[in-house]
């Protein structure tokens, strides 16, 4: 009997559909592929979105994202899942649904996406209270940037960009901790955490913090990425040690769909057998690489990163069975 070609593991992302395939489920399939793994997708929401704008956003209907979580579960055996744009808060319980039919023990990666690159809302206002109640207790790891880290730990900034939502709506972070005694109040935040004192040592600082609040909220392990930061580093709590993954910041690079691939790249590594640390540590490298190469051509706004190499295989010679030109 001829030899099996080996087994290629699934992963499953669930977010919205950019279309101009910078990030969401087009991202996130080129970083499956690009990791070696199979992709299969569940569709939350379609943008109509290019590298400049984010022109409309229209919700899958909750019973037709469940349908796609099953379609998937009931065949293919699901290594690991990654989780992007959620939209709604009834979108965000479809999901939770759709969890509930995967085996406990399948890692689940959160990419808590809340504004685009461009500056559109992808996360409604309500829907970050269903984000850290029924998502983040089943997440395995999750990977916010610094904005959203202080949307999910409940220190929003006024004025912040990238991420303006009030949390008044998910006071949990604050009310576990004023239990537990360990957690600061809101108000209480540190000075070194305000954007005024943004020194590369305020923002490692203040990352090192969100990231252990955040933890308390249910993830296994919080990845605070860096991509908004002063130098690009992210931010690893597993619940006993902080890690710091250092690289590169590629400051000329092209960076839209940068979360999607990390959180993809982690996902896959995940279904490759890795911890979550060397995952991290992968994802970073790989996403870093994406921005350095990203296709600053394509678009006129923010290009899309290029976690395939596409740039550098133009000109390459033709391999056997590449279709002549
Ligand atoms: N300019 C850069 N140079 C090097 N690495 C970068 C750069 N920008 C982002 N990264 C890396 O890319 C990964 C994703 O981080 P980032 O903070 O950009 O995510 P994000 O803000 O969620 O992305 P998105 O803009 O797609 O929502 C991290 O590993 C981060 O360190
Ligand atoms: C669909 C979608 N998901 C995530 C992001 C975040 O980059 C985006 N711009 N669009």
């Amino acid at each position: 009997m001829p030899d099996l070609p080996p087994r290629v593991p699934v992963c499953l992302t669930i977010a919205g559909s950019d279309s101009g395939g910078g990030a969401g489920i087009q991202a996130d399939l080129k970083a499956f592929a690009a990791c070696g793994v199979h992709g299969a997708s569940a569709i939350t929401a379609i943008t109509a979105q290019n590298t400049l704008a984010v022109t409309g956003v229209w919700p899958v209907p909750p019973d037709a994202i469940v349908a796609q979580i099953a379609a998937v579960v009931d065949d293919l055996d699901v290594a690991a899942v990654k989780i992007g744009m959620l939209g709604s808060a009834e979108s965000t319980a479809a999901v939770a649904r759709g969890l509930a039919l995967l085996d406990p023990g399948v890692p689940v990666v959160v990419d808590p996406v809340m504004v685009a690159e461009s500056g559109a809302r992808l996360l409604d206002e309500g829907a970050v209270t269903a984000l850290v109640e029924l998502i983040l207790p089943r997440a395995t790891v999750v990977t916010p940037n610094l904005p959203e880290a202080r949307v999910l730990a409940g220190h929003p900034r006024a004025g912040d960009p990238r991420a303006d939502h009030s949390h008044a709506d998910h006071p949990r972070a604050d009310r576990e901790g004023a239990e537990e005694g360990t957690r600061r109040p809101a108000a209480a935040i540190p000075a070194a955490a305000t954007p005024t004192a943004a020194t590369p040592e305020a923002e490692a600082a203040e990352a090192e913090e969100l990231a252990r609040a955040i933890h308390r909220l249910g993830p296994s392990v919080v990845v605070v990425t860096g991509g908004h930061r002063t130098e690009a580093i992210d931010t690893v709590f597993d619940g006993t040690t902080v890690t710091r993954i250092r690289g590169e910041r590629h400051a000329d690079g092209a960076a839209h769909g940068s979360g999607c691939t990390h959180a993809s790249v982690l996902a896959a590594q995940l279904a490759l057998g890795l911890g979550p640390v060397p995952a991290a540590r992968e994802a970073k490298a790989r996403a870093s690489a994406a921005v350095r190469d990203g296709l600053r051509g394509v678009g006129a706004g923010a290009g899309p990163v290029d976690v395939l190499g596409l740039a550098a295989r133009r000109g390459a010679p033709a391999r056997p069975g590449d279709l002549a030109s």
